[in-house]
């Protein structure tokens, strides 16, 4: 079984303010923390989607790989990216992790991962409080045809995606940290 890992790292940032991959968290950016996890994970190949213009601020590592999304795709949102970098990829199983998620760990990863071995599902999904978090979830290669039929009818939502596959919903305890997502300044004052 192949598990790619693809950290989703572009997008508009426009609620924050600016890109917000490039915070910083206890010395590291925002996506680092998902780069670790994976590297901890021994995802491969292990890949950041983004764009022309934040290529530059990422730090160079051999192990990464990007994916450059074209002028006219860079605000299609993250469903497009997902299946963009999906896409461009061979593996069985592709872990989407968002970048702007700093308490992200490599146990939280592991735990996931155990649930794909053997699975017929077509994708992995936590939840908790009964909030879904598709940004931080597994799907299989065999959801990428519905995903592009979603977006060939140019819907965005991921959650249209979501209902029209076999969906894993793993649950997650209240308290659980790992799905902080910052999305406004005033988000940060939850680290
Ligand atoms: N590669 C890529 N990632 C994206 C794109 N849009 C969003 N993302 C990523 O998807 C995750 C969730 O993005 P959002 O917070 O919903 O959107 P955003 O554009 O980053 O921010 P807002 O403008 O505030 O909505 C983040 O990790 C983004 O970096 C995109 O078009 N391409």
């Amino acid at each position: 079984m192949t598990i790619a890992g693809i950290i989703l790292a572009g997008g508009k940032s426009s609620r924050f303010g600016k890109p917000k991959m490039f915070e910083t968290y206890k010395g590291k950016y925002f996506y680092e923390y998902s780069v670790d996890a994976c590297k901890e994970n021994s995802l491969s190949p292990l890949v950041i989607a983004t764009n022309q213009n934040l290529i530059p601020d990422f730090k160079r590592d051999d192990e990464v790989e990007f994916i450059i999304e074209k002028e006219t795709e860079i605000h299609l949102g993250p469903l497009f990216a997902m299946y963009h970098a999906m896409n461009s990829i061979e593996a069985d199983w592709y872990f989407i992790l968002s970048c702007d998620i700093p308490f992200v760990t490599s146990d939280f990863v592991s735990y996931m991962i155990s649930l794909a071995e053997g699975s017929s599902y077509d994708a992995i999904v936590p939840i908790q409080a009964e909030k879904i978090h598709p940004l931080l979830a597994l799907y299989h290669r065999r959801s990428l045809p519905k995903m592009q039929q979603i977006l060939s009818q140019d819907i965005k939502k991921i959650r249209v995606f979501l209902d029209e596959i076999d969906v894993l919903k793993v649950p997650f305890p209240e308290d659980n940290v790992v799905f902080v997502n910052i999305n406004r300044q005033e988000d940060m004052l939850h680290l």
